[in-house]
């Protein structure tokens, strides 16, 4: 089977690529496959920046094609935050409750017409002696009042989704995978599929 590595320590996206790359017929390996690799820094200003920061560093250390996802959530009546800051909003640790509990308490009081945010995916393709690919992809929703569900991660369960009256952790994976934004990143790639496989070597 065609395999590639999606440079991320993060359990649920690897799970999340898992699925949606299983199905185009490509085996995912995470970084978690890989305990000894080092640490990249996000400090990149955007989502690509620091998408293509993981995945040039990853290309680099492993000598072939790897792609990285820098994602979060912007919310408006916060100017935009967490936004790159999502992982670490309530400190370094990157503790998924935290995040949560700290954005819920600075949208205390703003009515859910204003609650509006957007789940925003960046996807970089870095290959050795090639140029560096990035595709992006958002899922509009609103900042419910309180957690709701058990699937997905991250801010899943105060992201509500009018369309589906129900916040993205209360979908299945497979809903979840049709319409989020990493999905929507993810169909950019699909007419380069061959290519990224196929540089590979
Ligand atoms: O950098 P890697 O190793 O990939 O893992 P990370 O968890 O640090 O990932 P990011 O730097 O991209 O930070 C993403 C943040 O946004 C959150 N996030 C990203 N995609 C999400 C999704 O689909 N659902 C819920 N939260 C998401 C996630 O929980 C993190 O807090
Ligand atoms: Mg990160």
């Amino acid at each position: 089977m065609k395999q590639v590595i999606i440079a991320t320590k993060n359990a649920g996206k690897a799970r999340e690529f898992q699925a949606l790359l299983g199905k185009r017929g490509v085996e995912v390996k995470s970084l978690l496959d890989f305990p000894n690799c080092p640490d990249v820094e996000e400090t990149g200003n955007t989502f690509a920046e620091n998408a293509i920061l993981k995945a040039e560093a990853m290309a680099r250390y492993f000598n072939t094609t790897v792609i990285a996802d820098d994602s979060g959530l912007s919310i408006d009546a916060l100017g935009g935050r967490p936004g790159v800051y999502s992982a670490r909003y309530a400190g370094e640790e990157k503790n998924d409750q935290k995040n949560i509990a700290k954005v819920l308490s600075e949208l205390e009081g703003v009515p859910f017409a204003k609650r509006t945010a957007r789940f925003h995916c960046a996807l970089a393709v870095a290959a050795p002696g090639r140029r560096t690919a990035v595709v992006e992809g958002t899922c509009e929703g609103y900042i419910a009042e309180k957690p709701q569900g058990e699937n997905g991660f991250g801010y899943d369960p105060i992201f509500y989704i009018p369309q589906k009256g129900k916040t993205m952790a209360q979908l299945s994976a497979e809903e979840k995978n049709q319409i989020s934004h990493r999905a929507k990143a993810l169909e950019k790639l699909d007419k380069q599929w061959d290519e990224i496989i196929n540089g590979k070597e």
